[in-house]
């Protein structure tokens, strides 16, 4: 079993506010891992810190380590921007950029300095492929993202990321603004992303954590109280407070 991140004792404040404490986990390469628990209980945050996001936001504090590759995260040599490409995000809401589809997925790749207009083109077909999109919308990449329905929205976004080669793709409640169709669609589009990435992905559905992901992080007010496979924390929770949220009995 191979690691990708060695989260070690992480801390982090907003301020004088602690919102997560003394984290303790391993997150496995080429599986998907759900951060589940009751609204504020610090699941994005947590998501946040794998590719740094939290740097933009003022006042807010790390310590303790997220190993990657034999490197601390944190650490000041640490290319942000590099980062970013290996770890990418997908967020609640679909947020594609008002231009057309082609270039909602070159965006990326032109900013890293790809003109090749051939090579181009392979990667916008090789990425729509993967999101699952590719057979909907290759006859129109020249209109416009905006018009496409908010799954189609979904799968732009995550082929935009997938644009970029990462090795983990980070998505913070990825179907929450979609209807039960469109987040089927979704949730197989990650079963078959996992063989080729590590997806962390954040989700108020427990049925969806149970379906999509292979180990599961109980969060509650900035802890974890428990980590184990999605089996085992659905079938046997250790703890009793795991239990009661996902049988539902409180969050
Ligand atoms: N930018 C911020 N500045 C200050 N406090 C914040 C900030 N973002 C989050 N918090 C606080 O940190 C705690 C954890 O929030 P976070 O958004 O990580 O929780 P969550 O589990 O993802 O919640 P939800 O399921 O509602 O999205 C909350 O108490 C929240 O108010």
């Amino acid at each position: 079993m191979e690691t990708i991140f060695k989260v070690e004792n992480l801390n982090l404040y907003y301020g004088a506010k602690q919102a997560l404490k003394s984290l303790n986990l391993d997150i496995r390469k080429h599986h998907v891992t759900a951060l589940i628990g009751p609204s504020g209980c610090g699941k994005s945050t947590f998501l946040r810190c794998l590719n740094r996001m939290n740097d933009l936001i003022e006042g807010c504090r790390i310590e303790g380590k997220v190993m990657m590759d034999n490197e601390n995260i944190f650490d000041r040599q640490v290319n942000v921007v590099e980062l970013r490409t290996k770890v990418g995000m997908v967020f609640q809401k679909p947020n594609p950029f008002p231009m057309s589809i082609f270039d909602n997925i070159a965006y990326g790749p032109r900013c890293q300095g790809i003109k090749n207009k051939k090579l181009l083109s392979e990667i916008v077909e090789r990425s729509l492929k993967q999101a699952a999109l590719w057979d909907e919308v290759h006859d129109r990449l020249h209109e416009s993202a905006m018009a496409l329905s908010g799954g189609q929205q979904q799968r732009l976004c995550i082929a935009r990321t997938i644009a970029m080669e990462p090795e983990v793709i980070l998505m913070d409640e990825p179907t929450s603004a979609l209807d039960p169709i469109a987040t089927a669609k979704i949730e197989e589009l990650i079963e078959e992303l996992k063989q080729e990435y590590t997806i962390v992905i954040v989700t108020h559905s427990m049925q969806q954590a149970s379906r999509v992901s292979d180990d599961t992080a109980f969060f509650l007010l900035g802890e974890i109280v428990e980590f184990n496979t999605t089996q085992d924390i659905f079938q046997n929770p250790a703890d009793k407070r795991t239990e009661d949220y996902i049988t539902g009995r409180f969050g």
